[in-house]
């Protein structure tokens, strides 16, 4: 399908609600999500029919110039999720709880999800962690609030997992395994497997009733999502095995740039059709 195919297309659907992630399991339809921290993209995913759009904390790395998410704060999330979930006629729109904004406790979690959910429009929040957050997500989740968990590799906790480990391998299935129970039972209506091998994502993909959705765990999973700047080729710096770059727009955005500051240097921008008489 085109991209304008897409968007007439679009046009005629219903929202994405919690039970397409439910039936899109039932029916092996994959489902495709993407992060956004802004109007423009998430308009423009929107339209493409990315199901749905995660406001991440990852904007720390991305949009706020910090070089982990460990900074990232309630309020430098609150203006990107609204401006995210204004753009969107069709896409479930996800807000990320940042790290310290839910680890204290049940009661902590659901004020920060609170926040989200009152003063942007975001259909659902995310946070990190299995048997540790589980607490947590009942008690979002009993206010009303879908939540997506994220189990794996957790980038808040990357100090303490020494680094960008993959998880989940050998033995340590079974602590995954664990954590994606723990995540179901809570009542969680999706959650997020990041950096786990392709046959433990599998292993977990088949046991639960709740889909799957992988960063970097392979095919057989129930959906798949991804750092947008780094599938569209913007990311600057060294970007995860798993992520297949769609687009170049650093050579392209690099490239026009360059042109620009010829063009006026050389006194041939702006031309006549750009000034006034
Ligand atoms: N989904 C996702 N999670 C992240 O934490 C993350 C992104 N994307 N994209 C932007 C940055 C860049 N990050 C990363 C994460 C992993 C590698 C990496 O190279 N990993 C190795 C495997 C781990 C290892 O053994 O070092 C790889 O080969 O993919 C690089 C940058 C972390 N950030
Ligand atoms: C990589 C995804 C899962 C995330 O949490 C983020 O973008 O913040
Ligand atoms: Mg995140």
């Amino acid at each position: 399908m085109t991209y304008s195919e897409a968007a007439a297309a679009q046009a005629n659907l219903k929202r994405v609600r919690t039970r397409h992630f439910q039936s899109a399991k039932e029916n092996g339809i994959k489902i495709t999500g993407l992060t956004s921290y802004d109007q423009l993209t998430a308009g423009i995913f929107d339209q493409a029919g990315i199901d749905f759009l995660l406001v991440g904390d990852s904007a720390g790395n991305n949009v706020l110039g910090y070089d982990t998410t460990l900074p990232v704060t309630i309020d430098e999330l609150i203006p990107l999720t609204r401006a995210v979930a204004n753009a969107v006629s069709r896409a479930f729109v996800i807000a990320d709880l940042p790290f310290g904004s839910y680890e204290v406790g049940p009661e902590e979690a659901l004020h920060s999800a609170f926040r989200f959910m009152k003063e942007t429009h975001a259909h659902a929040v995310k946070l990190e962690g299995g048997v540790r957050s589980a607490e947590q997500i009942r008690r979002i989740v009993a206010a009303g609030i879908p939540v997506m968990g994220h189990i794996g590799f957790t980038p808040q906790s990357e100090h303490g997992l020494g680094g960008h480990v993959i998880q989940g391998r050998g033995d340590q299935v079974e602590q995954l395994l664990a954590d994606a129970r723990a995540v179901q039972d809570a009542g969680a209506f999706a959650v997020v497997l990041e950096m786990v091998p392709a046959e433990s994502a599998a292993l977990v993909t088949a046991e639960l009733r709740i889909p799957t959705i992988g960063v970097g765990a392979g095919p057989h999973v129930d959906g798949q999502l991804l750092v947008w700047t780094d599938w569209a080729g913007l990311t600057a710096g060294r970007i995860p095995r798993f992520v297949r770059q769609y687009a170049d727009l650093r050579g392209i955005l690099g490239e026009a740039a360059a042109a620009y500051r010829a063009d006026v240097a050389e006194g041939t921008y702006p031309g006549p059709e750009h000034s006034y008489d």
